[in-house]
């Protein structure tokens, strides 16, 4: 029998994704988006375990927890919270959960988590059922990813979970560093051809006389250095995905090559005469915009059209700008991990820089400049001066545009000891970084006590 997991998230985006990469481990996965609709899922159905976002638009993460001791629902929960929430997780952890792992989540973390949940029977269950072996995991690249939660993100996934599914071929258009690729692959993995090959080719890389050999495959003698037969990649994406990147890049010549095969879906290796059935499903990357290049007379409109059926368009990261903290703490984590540091996050001057900055290298540049930072930084936390001169404005710039919100009593002390931290001690400075006057500091450090 198949183990059922219960994913308990009101980021619905986020729980589909998790939901397939699960099921694709082989679980049975159902989703609630909040306390009440979890607790019917639990009422209604055995579950062998229960994954659980701590905050949830009803009630929270310990909640629900309580509620399940009551109702004798013994199924392992695991809780999934963001870092400024651990406190809570080990509060939950009293409370009975198994495990928690912090968001955003770490595919094979999780999944280690899930298979000693699921092999460690819970010390109250009576007849643990033999856990049979989920299916082998897969790639863990599958999220080694995460999707924004502004208007701008939002839509771009919507609309990629609307166009995965359909043999349409689609045109990915975005500035550099915006994740094309990674849409690319999302496309195809949430595609019925997920379990077949997924071919990318860079247009931009490849010398003009070796296009049609590096498309199309050709055989051995059929030019000086063909030393082999060589398989092209229409062939070797059959049945799978074909990612063209930079497609603007390509010469007129193997445009129109490229456009006969789409068209007749079928190719001929260069010096052979025998023609290969394909079956691909196109999707192309640029960064530049086709149809100016078609108005010069650089890229072919008949190819345009076959290569968009359907337009995904990158945001930039300067339109999701509310994300950016999201996507600094992911690349964050992801640093921690490469680099074998702790570091725990931002200090309010960083984070201030970091949201204020105009990121036209995107989220590549961002993901640069989180990791050179975290190299450099020596404390607990990421300040001004581990980041790249660019984003703070030069070395003695230390102060940022944009102020620091000041959020609930629980955290306002700590932010303010981050500011003055950050400032040197200087009052008028940490001020400044917290968006309000001298004298409101001034009456807030008298309150909390801060000399
Ligand atoms: N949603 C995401 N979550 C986490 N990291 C991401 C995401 N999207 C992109 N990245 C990271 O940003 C970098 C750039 O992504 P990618 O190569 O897909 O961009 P691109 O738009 O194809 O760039 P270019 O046009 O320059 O080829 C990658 O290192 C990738 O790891």
């Amino acid at each position: 029998m198949e183990e059922r997991i219960l994913i308990v998230d009101d980021d619905i985006t986020f729980a589909l994704m998790l939901r397939t990469w699960l099921s694709k481990r082989g679980f049975g996965v159902e989703t609630a988006s909040s306390a009440a609709a979890a607790r019917t899922a639990l009422g209604a159905g055995a579950f062998s375990l229960v994954l659980s976002d701590m905050r949830l638009p009803d009630e929270d993460g310990i909640a629900l927890l309580q509620w399940m001791a009551g109702a004798g629902v013994t199924a392992p929960v695991i809780v999934m919270t963001s870092y400024a929430e651990i406190q809570n997780a080990v509060r939950c952890m009293k409370l009975g959960a198994r495990d928690y792992v912090a968001k955003p989540v770490n595919p094979d973390e999780l999944l280690k988590k899930i298979r000693e949940a699921l092999d460690t029977p819970a010390p109250k269950t009576p007849a643990a059922k033999p856990a049979p072996r989920p299916a082998k995991g897969g790639p863990a690249e599958a999220l080694n990813y995460i999707e924004g939660r502004s208007d701008a993100a939002r839509q771009l996934y919507e609309h990629i979970r609307l166009v995965a599914p359909t043999n349409m071929s689609v045109l990915v258009n975005g500035e550099s560093g915006t994740g094309k690729e990674h849409v690319a692959q999302l496309v195809h993995r949430e595609s019925r051809r997920a379990g077949k090959p997924f071919v990318a080719v860079d247009c931009g890389a490849i010398p003009r006389e070796l296009a049609a050999s590096e498309f199309f495959g050709h055989v051995k003698g059929s030019f000086t250095g063909a030393l082999s037969d060589k398989m092209g990649a229409f062939e070797a994406a059959d049945g799978g995905t074909l990612f063209l990147d930079e497609v603007g890049n390509l010469t007129y010549e193997t445009q129109v090559q490229l456009l006969r095969a789409l068209q007749e879906r079928r190719i001929r290796p260069v010096g052979s005469n025998r023609e290969i059935p394909v079956d691909i499903r196109l999707v192309a990357a640029t960064n530049e915009d086709l149809e100016a290049a078609i108005a010069r007379g650089t890229f072919r409109a008949d190819l345009y059209h076959r290569i968009n059926s359907f337009t995904l368009r990158m945001p930039c990261l300067r339109q999701m700008r509310e994300d950016i903290p999201l996507y600094a703490d992911f690349f964050l984590d992801q640093a921690n991990r490469e680099l074998d540091k702790r570091i725990v996050g931002f200090d309010p001057a960083a984070a201030a820089a970091l949201a204020a900055y105009e990121w036209p290298g995107n989220l590549r540049q961002l993901r640069n400049a989180v990791l050179s930072a975290t190299l450099l930084a020596a404390g607990e936390y990421v300040t001004c001066r581990d980041l790249p001169e660019e984003i703070t404005g030069g070395p003695a710039a230390e102060s940022p545009a944009a102020p620091l919100p000041l959020r609930d009593r629980a955290s306002e002390e700590e932010q303010i000891r981050r500011a003055l931290a950050a400032a040197g001690g200087n009052k008028s400075q940490a001020a400044k970084l917290l968006g309000i006057d001298r004298k409101t500091l001034y009456n807030k450090l008298h309150l909390y006590g801060i000399e």
